[in-house]
Order: C-alpha cells, then sequence, then structure tokens
C-alpha cells in the first residue's frame, strides 16, 4: 500500500519538474539569475508571508489535538520571526527598508496564490488545509536540496543564504512534519475527499510555479 504523499508525489511530478527548469529556479543555483528578479521576489514573497502566517494560525484552530496545535501556533511564530527576518535581512541588503517591504503591492499572482489557500483555510477541513498549504513547503525542500547540490550555491553572496535556510536539516524535519501530518488526516477518508485534496495540492503547486514565473518577470498588473 502506498501512502497518500506518494500518490501526491506521483501526480505533481511533471509539474515539480517544470518548476525546477525554470529560469528563476536555475538561476537561484548557478548564479545566473538577476539580483533585480531576486529583490522583486522577497518583496511579495513578504506580503505573501503575512497571509500565510494567518494561515498556520487558522491551521492551529482547525487542529484535532493540542500537540499538532501548538506545532502550527510555533510555525505561525517561525514565519514572522524567522523565515520573514531572512527576507528583512535581504531587503536592508538590497537598501529597502521596512516599511517599504511590508507596503509593496502585491502582484495579482501573489494575490491569487494567497487568496486560494485562505479561502481553503477558511472553509475547508485540516485534511484541506495542509494539502494546499503542503505545495510550499514539500516544494521548497525539494529545490532547497536540489540547489544545494551545485558547485558553490551554497556560498553565492546573494543566493547562498537562500539555499542554505531551504536545504537546511531543521527545514527538512519541518517538510517531513507536514508531509507526515498530510499522510495522518488523508486516513480513512473517502476517494472523493482525497480526489478534493490532491486538487488542492495540484492547484497551489501550480501556484509556485506562476510564482516563480512572476518574480522571474517582475510582472505586475498589466493595467
Ligand atoms: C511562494 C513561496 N512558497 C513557499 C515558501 C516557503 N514557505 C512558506 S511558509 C513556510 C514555513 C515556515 O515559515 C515556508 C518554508 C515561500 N516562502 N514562498
Amino acid at each position: 500500500m502506498s501512502t497518500f504523499t506518494e500518490r501526491l508525489w506521483k501526480h505533481v511530478a511533471p509539474i515539480w519538474e517544470k518548476t525546477h527548469q525554470h529560469p528563476f529556479v536555475t538561476g537561484l543555483g548557478d548564479g545566473t539569475l538577476p539580483v533585480e528578479s531576486f529583490a522583486f521576489y522577497m518583496k511579495q514573497d513578504y506580503v505573501y508571508l503575512i497571509d500565510y502566517a494567518k494561515i498556520f494560525a487558522i491551521a492551529s484552530t482547525k487542529a484535532h489535538d493540542l500537540e499538532t496545535s501548538a506545532k502550527f501556533a510555533g510555525l505561525q511564530e517561525a514565519t514572522l520571526n524567522g523565515e520573514m527576518a531572512l527576507h528583512r535581512q535581504y531587503a536592508e541588503r538590497f537598501g529597502i527598508s521596512r516599511e517599504e517591504l511590508e507596503a509593496t503591492e502585491p502582484s495579482f499572482v501573489m494575490i491569487a496564490y494567497t487568496s486560494y489557500m485562505l479561502k481553503v483555510a477558511h472553509q475547508g477541513s485540516l485534511a484541506e488545509l495542509v494539502s494546499a498549504v503542503l505545495p510550499c513547503m514539500w516544494g521548497y525542500w525539494e529545490i532547497g536540496k536540489k540547489l544545494a547540490k551545485v558547485e558553490g550555491a551554497m556560498n553565492h553572496e546573494w543566493y547562498g543564504e537562500w539555499v542554505r535556510t531551504y536545504s537546511s536539516e531543521e527545514f527538512g524535519e519541518l517538510a517531513a512534519w507536514l508531509i507526515g501530518l498530510m499522510d495522518q488526516l488523508a486516513e480513512g477518508k473517502s476517494e472523493q475527499e482525497l480526489a478534493r485534496l490532491e486538487e488542492h495540492f495540484l492547484t497551489t503547486s501550480k501556484m509556485e510555479y506562476l510564482f516563480w514565473d512572476m518574480a522571474y518577470r517582475k510582472e505586475m498588473w498589466p493595467c
């Protein structure tokens, strides 16, 4: 018997493969990514994470046991003060102030992405919420591991810190925890329910791709 996340992995493989080949992602590894695209990404990602942290808070209220509730509360804290500190550090290097970072005008891809996750978080079950946020964590872990193997990527003057963060053992453990929770929550669910979880997972995986692409092209609203 294979696990539910093995099923997800099989179905998402072509989307993730396309993501790994995107010039933003390969450029993070080999250093060819234009630094202006990276700065654009950091700003959009900062406002993305403001929403994302709220989704962890919702997950904490929907948790079925105290341990899971505490873990999500901790994740909200880690996002606001850990992951976003990385962004604040980068912004400082770029000469972008905290106020400017926080006042970033959201791109339409960023709004579409977080709005989808927030909708699922508010309206769906905990299993649905986890299926929608899983590509962010699992996907970054896969990218982090891949880029860490690229010669010089860990020590690159701009992107090294990013690669070290998302390939770290600590981050891997977090991703593994969420994958385990997804499998646990999928247990005993009907095929109809599992199909809904898979749909969320595939949708946000595609959103991840779009996020890289939006940042690479520095794409804002067309009008
Ligand atoms: C577009 C986008 N997708 C995924 C992540 C990664 N991420 C989002 S929340 C979280 C948990 C810990 O803070 C992690 C690792 C990101 N930053 N930006």
